[in-house]
């Protein structure tokens, strides 16, 4: 690793600190995506990061740079957003830091720490994660997500409530990528076939498959694990009782008025993973049915 600094944003609470310092102390390799390798690090402060390493990035620094920092100022405008603390940009290093949180996959799908997540809970969740993509749709410059999915979710829980907030937004514009398709199977639109095919539409697709995750508890299809989940949901409509399709952990809520809000979500998903796109509702639209069904606040 060269002797590259990190340049931490306006608004972050962390002590200024070396790359070498932080990689090299005590970080740990998460995992490798799509864009590249994340790690998990602590600063002197003693906070937890996540620290990405980006690959395939042909932006020279100064393009990069200022590329970020739109972004960051673009996600510090909506809660739903994870927030951007620092970024480093030097010779062929380009790296990402935020705060290190917990991503709904492993809350919903990890074996290790699996956190118990009620109906209020999901719904909430399922919420704050249409609200943050309705934001992003809603910026002048037609941007998409891109790669929506449970691993690049993140939830907290404080003063009684979990708070969601959304990561790796819009990161076809840092990084160029030559691969066929970089999005997960089970997230990927059918229309989708090459990152230039995103759209608004392929993101309220990935948004359905992670509607129908907090509804089932099941995983989706990954490098050909887990469950093509608008298949199976649409098999069990024809097969079997709609509770069927239901997390087991949702079960006790049937015969009460949540079993209602279950359905109706349970039928923006479907909704959402319609074939072709031009049935698929708009993430505005999508956020206002989620808003009305669970009564929340605007
Ligand atoms: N801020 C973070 N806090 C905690 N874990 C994180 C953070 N950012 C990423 N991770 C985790 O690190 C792992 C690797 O993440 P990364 O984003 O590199 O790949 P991915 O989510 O598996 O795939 P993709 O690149 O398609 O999003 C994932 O398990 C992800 O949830």
């Amino acid at each position: 690793m060269s002797s590259s600094t990190l340049i931490f944003l306006k608004g972050s609470e962390y002590e200024e600190c070396g790359l070498e310092t932080l990689l090299y102390s005590n970080a740990h390799v998460l995992g490798r995506g799509t864009f590249g390798t994340t790690f998990k690090a602590q600063l002197p402060g003693k906070a937890f990061v996540a620290v990405k390493r980006l690959k395939g990035v042909c932006l020279p620094e100064i393009d990069f740079a200022a590329k970020v920092k739109e972004l960051a100022k673009m996600a510090a405008g909506h809660e739903n957003l994870l927030p951007l603390k620092a970024y480093c940009c030097h010779m062929n290093e380009r790296l990402l830091l935020h705060d290190f949180l917990s991503s709904l996959a492993s809350a919903l799908h990890g074996s290790a720490i699996k956190i118990p997540l009620s109906w209020e809970a999901r719904s909430n969740i399922a919420y704050g994660i249409a609200r943050g993509i309705s934001y992003l749709h809603s910026q002048p410059s037609n941007i998409c997500h891109g790669n929506i999915r449970s691993s690049n979710i993140f939830i907290s829980y404080y003063n009684d409530r979990h708070s969601v907030q959304i990561s790796e937004y819009c990161m076809a514009q840092l990084a160029t990528l030559d691969s066929k398709t970089a999005i997960a199977q089970g997230y990927r639109a059918p229309e989708v076939t090459n990152l230039n095919s995103v759209s608004h539409k392929s993101d309220v697709y990935a948004f359905g498959v992670v509607l129908l995750e907090l509804l089932t508890g099941k995983a989706p299809l990954v490098n050909d694990k887990g469950t093509d989940l608008p298949k199976w949901v649409r098999s069990i409509f024809q097969e079997k009782p709609i509770i069927e399709v239901f997390d087991s952990a949702l079960h006790e809520y049937k015969e009460s008025w949540v079993g209602e809000q279950m359905v109706r979500l349970l039928q923006i998903a479907v909704c959402c993973t319609f074939e072709y796109q031009c049935n698929r509702p708009s993430m505005a639209a999508v956020t206002n049915r989620i808003r009305e069904t669970c009564n929340f606040k605007p």
